[in-house]
């Protein structure tokens, strides 16, 4: 890496301005000092791009004394004025102003760089309806002979199909248009898009009128999210005529759908607002997303003709800390409304993928090992429910609590009190005699009270179960519901085949366990199935994550002896690495300097409504690396296999799907180098 690890430009992203200067209307010296002064700060806060309002040397509001010479004359000294400051200023600058060429007027994004202009773009939808005159004063770019004008001592690009590229930083692609332009059915941004455009920017002078931010807002995030692009959209303001309209200074920055950040409308002080636009993230999606690329091959023979103005730009030295909000749980939304809604969307999934099953199947019966743990509590949750929506007796759920040589006092407990609370058939069956039965015939040293609690001796337990479950299911004509969850794919994090890994149908399969907890936590909060029920879930929700495969040394059973999260890592963590790397595909250095942004300080950032106050953590880069180089090894190196042979379960989530059926197919046998030492090579710590 060339540059710094805390700097956002070292990790695919650039910095975005939107300046919303004050204006006098026909006074260009007035507002080239306003817009060099917002172009300042645009500087000082490292910004790569700094985008204006339509006309805003002039202003907009001209009407036809854009016909009169003294003012534009004085915009183009404005223009060189702005050109000449420009020179040690960190972004390009994108500007509006209204120029000649050709014995027409145009409306133009001029597009400056330290000192120099790279091109000019003019408006190409000329708006002429209702409150709109611009035809009587302007010319459109489809109007326009030349492809390059002559301007002060150069000849500069001139159209609307220009797209600036950085050559030095990998997605950095610009593309200018004017207002009206994404109004139309195919903005000249769709096109530059399709030819590699990844910032869109819009010079704006939208009048305000009730009801046309939100239209502004729809506009703006459905054109980033078709053209999986930025989209910068900067709206005139203050001083902007009022004879007939009003202007309200609305800029938005959007990315891919999302609003990163907006403008406070109607204030009395001019405005930068900025935001930083993940350029990795955007290549990423374009990458996959085939579709997109469909629609570049439908559009070869125009995205041909579309030129590239390449520029070098001047990344800034040292640190520069990203400015976006990278929430701690991925999974799990963080404003309580948009958690309600995830809470019922994914019980939702999971329980309409296994009423589906059991129709199709006419199987009336499910089979399931409960252990007091997480994953079985939320697999007996969606069973009941699912029972529930088809009108069959909670007792169809056939539960098996089955301890083993680990099994805690609590767990046993919690599995207890959980199936009576639901109302389901309630069973114990103790799996001692056949794994102790197994171990011998297999000549294990545990056979013979020898303390060896290897791999074998976890497996022939979570094996047992398997075995017992799917006999019982044989026998009373049930079907086998899976528990496993998508963190424990994985991680690898479940035994193979005649284990935990094997059921008839898995309603986890593609639910993390940060989400598991969240999920658990909604249904306890808001008792659905009663006060016991919600005090047992709560118990449940306390217990140390553990597979109780291996008992304590001393003998205690009061709790479990493993820690799940001592060997794996903590799930929070693993759970961030794993929606990172399987959903973008960044690389390991992004991730761990996403996650450290996320985690490093527990008293900052948004945190989902419903964790408790102590449960919260933070945690260092050395340790972030830690677990990204265990998630790794785990994922890329050892697990696969199990991944390859899963039984059927509903897809969940975007970036929530690891089967080789739903969303991610890779190879058994596939080495974890590349990954692991980008990591060590990247993060310094
Ligand atoms: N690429 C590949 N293709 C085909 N087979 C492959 C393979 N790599 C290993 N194998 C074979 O697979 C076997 C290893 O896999 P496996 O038998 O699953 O065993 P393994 O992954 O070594 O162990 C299971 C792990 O999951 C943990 N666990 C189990 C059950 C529940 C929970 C929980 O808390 O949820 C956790 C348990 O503590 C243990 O650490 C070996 O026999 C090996 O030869
Ligand atoms: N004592 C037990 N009794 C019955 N079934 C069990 C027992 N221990 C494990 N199982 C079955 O094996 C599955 C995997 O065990 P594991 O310990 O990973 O899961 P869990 O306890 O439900 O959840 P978590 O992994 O979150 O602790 C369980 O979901 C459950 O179906
Ligand atoms: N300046 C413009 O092109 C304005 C037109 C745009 N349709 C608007 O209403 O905001």
């Amino acid at each position: 890496m060339t540059h710094p690890f805390d700097s956002i430009y070292s990790h695919g992203f650039i910095r975005a301005a939107v300046c919303i200067p004050h204006v006098r209307v026909a006074d260009p010296a007035f507002n080239v000092e306003r817009t060099i002064a917002l172009a300042r700060r645009a500087s000082e806060q490292q910004a790569a791009v700094a985008l204006f309002p339509e006309l805003g040397l002039s202003a907009y509001s001209n009407d036809d004394l854009f016909h009169q010479d003294a003012l534009l004359d004085a915009s183009r000294s404005a223009l060189i004025q702005l050109i000449d400051a420009s020179r040690d200023l960190t972004p390009v600058l994108l500007v509006g102003a209204p120029l000649r060429f050709e014995n027409k007027l145009f409306n133009c994004a001029v597009v400056v760089y330290r000192g120099q202009v790279l091109g000019i773009v003019p408006k190409t939808y000329i708006p002429n309806y209702r409150e709109f005159y611009e035809k009587r004063q302007f010319a459109s770019a489809r109007d326009a002979v030349a492809r390059e004008v002559p301007f002060l001592d150069t000849t500069v690009p001139f159209g609307n199909d220009l797209i600036f590229e950085a050559t030095n930083v990998a997605g950095f692609a610009l593309h200018a248009e004017i207002c009206e332009d994404v109004w139309t059915p195919i903005p000249p941004s769709t096109y530059a898009a399709l030819a590699g455009a990844t910032v869109l920017a819009n010079l704006s002078a939208s009048n305000i009128t009730v009801g046309k931010a939100d239209y502004r807002r729809d506009l703006c995030a459905s054109q980033s999210g078709k053209c999986i692009a930025a989209y910068l959209y900067s709206a005139a303001g203050p001083g902007e005529s009022t004879t007939d309209l009003a202007w309200d200074g609305h800029a938005l920055i959007y990315e891919n759908n999302t609003l990163l950040a907006e403008s406070q409308r109607f204030a009395a002080d001019e405005q930068v607002i900025t935001a930083d636009i993940d350029l990795e993230r955007l290549i990423q999606d374009r990458m996959r997303m085939t579709s997109f690329q469909d629609s570049v091959a439908d559009h070869r023979e125009r995205l041909r003709t579309l030129r590239r103005v390449p520029f070098h730009f001047q990344v800034p030295a040292g640190p520069v800390p990203l400015q976006r909000t990278i929430y701690r749980f991925p999974y799990v939304p963080s404003d309580p409304t948009s958690l309600d809604e995830r809470c019922y969307e994914v019980y939702n999934i999971q329980v309409h993928g296994l009423m589906k099953r059991l129709q199709a199947t006419g199987i009336q019966k499910v089979v399931i090992g409960v252990s007091g743990g997480l994953d079985s509590t939320q697999a007996l949750i969606v069973a009941a429910r699912t029972m529930d929506r088809l009108g069959l007796p909670r007792e169809n759920i056939l539960a098996y609590t089955m301890p083993g040589f680990a099994t805690s006092r609590t767990t046993r407990n919690n599995a207890h009190a959980l199936m009576k609370a639901l109302g389901v058939s309630a069973h114990e069956i103790d799996i001692r005699p056949s794994a102790l039965q197994m171990l011998r015939d297999i000549g294990h040293p545990f056979a013979n009270e020898e303390e060896v609690y290897d791999v074998t001796f976890e497996n022939v337990q979570a094996g047992e179960r398997t075995s017992h479950l799917f006999r019982l299911a044989n026998f009373h004509g049930g079907l086998v519901l899976g528990t496993g969850d998508l963190s424990e794919l994985a991680l690898g994090w479940a035994t193979y085949g005649v284990g935990d890994h094997m059921s008839h149908y898995n309603v986890n399969a593609s639910v993390p366990k940060t989400l598991i907890q969240y999920l658990i936590r909604w249904v306890a909060n808001t008792h659905q199935f009663g006060e016991e029920a919600s005090r047992i879930l709560h118990a449940i929700l306390e217990t140390e994550i553990s597979p109780e495969l291996i008992p304590h040394r001393n003998g205690d059973q009061e709790r479990p002896a493993q820690s799940t999260e001592a060997k794996i890592g903590p799930y929070e963590l693993q759970d961030f690495n794993l929606y990172y790397i399987t959903r973008f595909g960044f690389r390991p250095s992004k991730v761990a300097y996403l996650a450290y942004h996320a985690w490093r300080d527990k008293n900052q950032g948004p945190w989902p409504d419903l964790l408790p106050l102590d449960k919260r953590h933070e945690y260092d880069l050395a340790t972030i690396k830690k677990w990204l180089e265990v998630f790794l090894y785990r994922f890329f190196q050892i697990s696969q296999f199990k991944r390859s042979a899963l039984p059927n379960g509903p897809k969940v989530g975007s970036g929530g799907s690891l089967s080789p059926r739903g969303d991610w197919r890779a190879p058994s046998d596939s080495e974890s180098v590349v990954w692991l030492e980008e990591l060590r090579r990247n993060v310094p710590a």
